[in-house]
């Protein structure tokens, strides 16, 4: 089943199309890596599907319903749940009360019974290393980046957008973050992560979708677009191509 599609996705900043016309889908229990070099267009795209920032035009379907220009609140009522590049909690909240925040606005009235208890519950599911009283202006990135997953978990989604969820993390925290993804991914959970370090991308995701210059250039299985050309341009330019084994092959 897809569960999310969108139709020629078009996202313009004044004169400036940062996503142009992409079309593309993910299928139930994937982990897809949207990936690009720097200034692709992949947060744009993101936040355009998530209702963040609305696109200029295209549609998105989420769950077979069209979901375009929609509000971030609606979308997360339909199941779509995000974390963010730079996770920005509420400053002087406790690292317990920020999630309880995500735990009472992120789902419908009177469905969570004890909403504390919940948000301690995703804490523990996301191994958050330190004491849920902790001021969320205390916390480091890895710890940032955990308690941002918490929340965005705490509504329970269906389909969860991470973005560059492991960047700044250590060697042994990469791993952990692998273990973890793959967690979320066995609650039933769809992921569409943005990421830039291959380690992971080449670990968790099932399929990938590759943009430069806002468009799409490759969508395919892990192995095809790793191993497409385009690709590899995109991100080492035309030297890289000239390099490759077959290229210094006699004609
Ligand atoms: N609010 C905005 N107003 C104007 N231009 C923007 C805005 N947001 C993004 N852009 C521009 O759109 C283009 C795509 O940016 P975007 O952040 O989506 O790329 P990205 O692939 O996520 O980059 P990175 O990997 O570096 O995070 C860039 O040229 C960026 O400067």
């Amino acid at each position: 089943m897809i569960v999310l599609e969108t139709k020629e996705l078009t996202k313009q900043f004044g004169g400036l199309t940062a996503v142009n016309a992409v079309s593309m889908h993910i299928n139930e229990g994937d982990i897809v890596g949207l990936i690009g070099p720097n200034g692709a267009g992949k947060t744009t795209l993101v936040n355009a599907m998530a209702g963040l920032n609305p696109p200029t035009s295209g549609q998105v379907f989420i769950f077979g319903e069209n979901t375009t220009g929609k509000t971030p609140e609606k979308m997360c009522r339909r199941g779509l749940s995000r974390t963010f590049q730079i996770p920005v909690p509420f400053p002087k909240m406790t690292v317990l009360e920020n999630v309880m925040t995500a735990t009472i606005f992120g789902n419908r009235p009177g469905t969570i019974r004890d909403p504390a208890a919940h948000s301690r519950q995703m804490l523990e599911f996301v191994d958050f290393p330190i004491a849920e009283d902790t001021i969320s202006e205390q916390l480091n990135t890895v710890q940032l980046k955990r308690l941002d997953l918490a929340r965005a978990l705490a509504s329970g989604p269906k389909l969860l957008f991470l973005d560059e969820l492991a960047s700044g993390l250590s060697e042994g925290e990469l791993k952990d973050m692998i273990t973890l993804i793959f967690k979320i991914r066995d609650q039933g959970i769809t992921i569409l992560m943005i990421e830039h370090i291959m380690q992971l991308i080449m670990n968790l995701c099932n399929r990938l979708v590759c943009i430069q210059f806002g468009t799409k250039i490759a969508e395919g299985t892990t192995e095809e677009v790793a191993n497409d050309p385009a690709v590899t341009k995109a991100y080492l330019g035309d030297a890289a191509l000239d390099c490759a084994p077959d290229a210094q092959q006699p004609a």
